[in-house]
């Protein structure tokens, strides 16, 4: 398969600022969604989702077609909650129309990461949707069950390395796991709206002990409600992802710009993007109103 980027008609830098402050407005006007988590940690997921279904070996799935917006693709029971998500959007993508799915469901999560307190992540432009065909089967997303091997075999599907891997998660310091969604608790937890290296000190500091939930999931938890999935506590339990969780951990500006770019890797998976069309570093609302 192959993902030309095409920019949308006419539209440059200031309209997907406008998009941007649009998303960004109503995520701060929205704060008490979740019980104070915020949008901004499930709209995180939903660009992460839009972008997990991309195989390296054929170029197909990934964020180029917004093929999220397909129930096809957004019932896949592992995704349960990003409905959240999408709903959030479809007055966003009322106001902005001339926008790909695509490009809405990789830039909100661009919006979140930077509102949040996180590094500027530049956004190229360009996706184009694809149609009702181009779904790819479910069956490509992560389970949370998996260790190690599992996680490093699932991500070779991505090209991504150990570095990446671990840096790539550490998003998980954002939002919550809930037992109506995945089953997996995440009672209450210190702040979870706020983008930090967090992630790697719990794990590495906490006291962590391996429980059955309520749904009869096992799950890490420690004192203070927070909790790790299975995938996340992996990152401690082989010695080549520890490495890097000791590094982001003692280094959250090496976290910051690690992130920065497997991120933009992850939302770009599969695109050719000419190199007329330029990244943007889009503004925090912060920023414009200095
Ligand atoms: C091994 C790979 C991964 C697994 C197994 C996994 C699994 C999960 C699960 C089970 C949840 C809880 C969903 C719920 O109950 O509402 C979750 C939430 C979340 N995931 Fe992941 N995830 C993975 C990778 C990622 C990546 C790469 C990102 C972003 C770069 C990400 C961002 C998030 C965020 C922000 C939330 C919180 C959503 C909310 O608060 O509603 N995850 N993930
Ligand atoms: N490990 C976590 N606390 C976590 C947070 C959000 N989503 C998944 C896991």
């Amino acid at each position: 398969t192959v993902h030309i980027a095409k920019p949308e008609k006419g539209k440059s830098l200031t309209d997907f600022q406008s998009v941007y402050n649009a998303i960004a407005t109503k995520m701060k006007s929205e704060s008490d969604y979740d019980d104070g988590t915020g949008y901004g940690p499930v709209l995180v997921r939903l660009s992460w989702h839009s972008s997990a279904t991309y195989n390296i070996h054929d170029n197909s799935g990934g964020s180029y077609g917004g093929t999220f917006r397909f129930k096809k693709e957004a019932s896949d029971p592992l995704s349960k909650g990003l409905e959240n998500a999408t709903k959030f959007l479809d007055p966003i993508h009322e106001e902005f129309p001339w926008i790909s799915h695509g490009d809405l469901y990789t830039i909100c999560g661009v919006t979140a990461i930077q509102e949040l307190g996180g590094p500027k992540i530049p956004w190229r432009q360009g996706r184009v949707d694809t149609g009702p065909e181009t779904v790819p089967a479910q069956g490509r997303l992560p389970v949370p069950e998996g260790d190690a091997t599992y996680v490093r075999k699932y991500y070779e599907r991505f090209g991504f390395d150990d570095q990446e891997v671990v840096a790539l998660l550490g998003a998980h310091i954002l939002g919550k796991t809930h037992l109506k969604n995945s089953g997996y608790d995440g009672p209450w937890d210190d702040d979870t709206n706020i983008f930090t290296n967090e992630f790697f000190g719990n794990l590495l500091e906490r006291d962590w002990t391996l429980e059955k939930n309520d749904s009869g999931r096992m799950q890490y938890n420690a004192k203070g409600g927070i909790m790790m999935l299975p995938t996340d506590y992996a990152l401690v339990q082989d010695p080549k992802y520890l490495k890097y969780v000791q590094k982001y951990a003692k280094d959250q500006d090496a976290f910051f710009s690690d992130f920065r770019d497997i991120y933009v890797k992850l939302l770009e998976s599969g695109i050719d993007f000419d190199e007329s069309i330029e990244p943007f570093v889009l503004k925090t609302l912060k920023e414009q109103s200095e």
